[in-house]
């Protein structure tokens, strides 16, 4: 069951989140970037929006807006004017910017969605590092890689820690809080704080490969793309199974070809190059020849399933 007022219910109890932080700085405007930015505007916090593209800036904007639309419907159903209201106070709450460096002198909170590659994130914390203030806390979004390894690169590592969301972040209502080896008690209360105050249930992991969803999640997938592979059973038959058997909202090949196949292939390359001895992580010929072949999932219009182009 989907829960939108427990936005509105966990902002206003959380004064926490409203004395610590109140400027965040979102660094990377694609999906999870966005989603980031527009439950942090809905929560009351002032944010700015960073992309190197202004044109996925622009995009970026538009979705938001749609999206809170969306949840204005919901909770504001019997007061459509408070709804616009919502929503046109939210979105003023969002500046958009193209240089992460001036767009984090205000920040309380860097959180960085960037693409997953360890050394673009290193490059933009190190800059980061130098410009911020120093009570500015640091927060990577990564699904896959290490927070230890990307908090190398800047000096206040007791102010560096994960916040890892879910897609579709203003859907999905976990927030992964990660601890790396060097973040500070203090960082990891006020992280748990925020996550609580823009409406998320905050679990806690150490820094540990795919922290505890995704860690369980690409497996999961893995062992669904291999059965599919073997011929045991029709990709219509393993989702039916996994929705109708156990619960899930989507079947586990839907799920991959929701997240990009491209994904599922770079996080289990990266992780079978990390640890070779497990056998979990080991490549899929499946796998590989449908993004060999451009066949993405449900952004290109064809993975396991075929698509409607948008
Ligand atoms: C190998 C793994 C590798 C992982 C790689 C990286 C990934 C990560 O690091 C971590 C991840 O994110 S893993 C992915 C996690 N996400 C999931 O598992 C999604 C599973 N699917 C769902 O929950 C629903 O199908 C879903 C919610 C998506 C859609 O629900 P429905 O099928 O019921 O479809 P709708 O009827 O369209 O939507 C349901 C309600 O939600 C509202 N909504 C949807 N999108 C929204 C959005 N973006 N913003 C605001 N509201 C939104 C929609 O309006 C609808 O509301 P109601 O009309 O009231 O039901
Ligand atoms: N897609 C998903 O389901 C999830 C992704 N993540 C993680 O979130 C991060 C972002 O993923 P997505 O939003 O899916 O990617 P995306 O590709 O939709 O967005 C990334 C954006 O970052 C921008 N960018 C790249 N380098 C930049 C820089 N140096 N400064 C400013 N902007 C820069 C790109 O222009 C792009 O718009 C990744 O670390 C990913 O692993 C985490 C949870 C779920």
């Amino acid at each position: 069951m989907i829960q939108f007022g427990v936005i509105a219910r966990n902002f206003s109890s959380s004064s926490a989140v409203q004395s610590a932080i109140k400027n965040v700085t979102v660094i990377g405007g694609g999906l999870m970037g966005s989603g980031i930015a527009q439950v942090s505007a809905q929560a009351g916090q002032n944010v700015i929006l960073v992309d190197l593209s202004s044109d996925v800036l622009a995009k970026s904007q538009k979705s938001i807006g749609n999206n809170l639309g969306r949840v204005a419907k919901k909770i504001y159903k019997d007061n459509p004017k408070e709804g616009e209201k919502f929503v046109s106070e939210s979105m003023a709450r969002i500046k958009t910017a193209t240089d992460p460096v001036s767009a984090s002198q205000g920040a309380d909170l860097v959180v960085e969605a960037i693409v997953e590659n360890m050394d673009i994130k290193h490059q933009l914390f190190k800059k980061l590092d130098a410009a911020a203030p120093n009570h500015t806390i640091f927060a990577s979004n990564t699904s896959s890689l290490s927070i230890n390894e990307i908090a190398a690169a800047v000096k206040r590592k007791d102010k560096f820690g994960g916040l890892h969301f879910f897609n579709p972040v203003p859907v999905m209502r976990l927030l992964e809080v990660v601890k790396g080896a060097e973040t500070s008690t203090a960082t990891y209360e006020t992280m748990m704080a925020w996550g609580k105050g823009v409406g998320k249930t905050c679990i806690t992991c150490k820094d540990t490969p795919g922290f505890v969803v995704n860690r369980l999640l690409v497996p999961y997938i893995a062992e669904a793309i291999r059965l599919f592979e073997r011929g045991d059973a029709s990709a219509r038959d393993i989702d039916i199974a996994m929705k109708l058997g156990a619960g899930y909202p989507m079947g586990p090949l839907e799920l991959a070809d929701y997240v990009g196949l491209d994904t599922n292939k770079f996080i289990l390359d990266g992780w079978h190059k990390k640890y070779p001895q497990e056998t979990l992580f080991n490549p899929i010929p499946l796998l590989n020849k449908l993004v060999s072949e451009g066949k993405l999932g449900v952004k290109t219009g064809e993975g396991f399933y075929k698509y409607e182009k948008k």
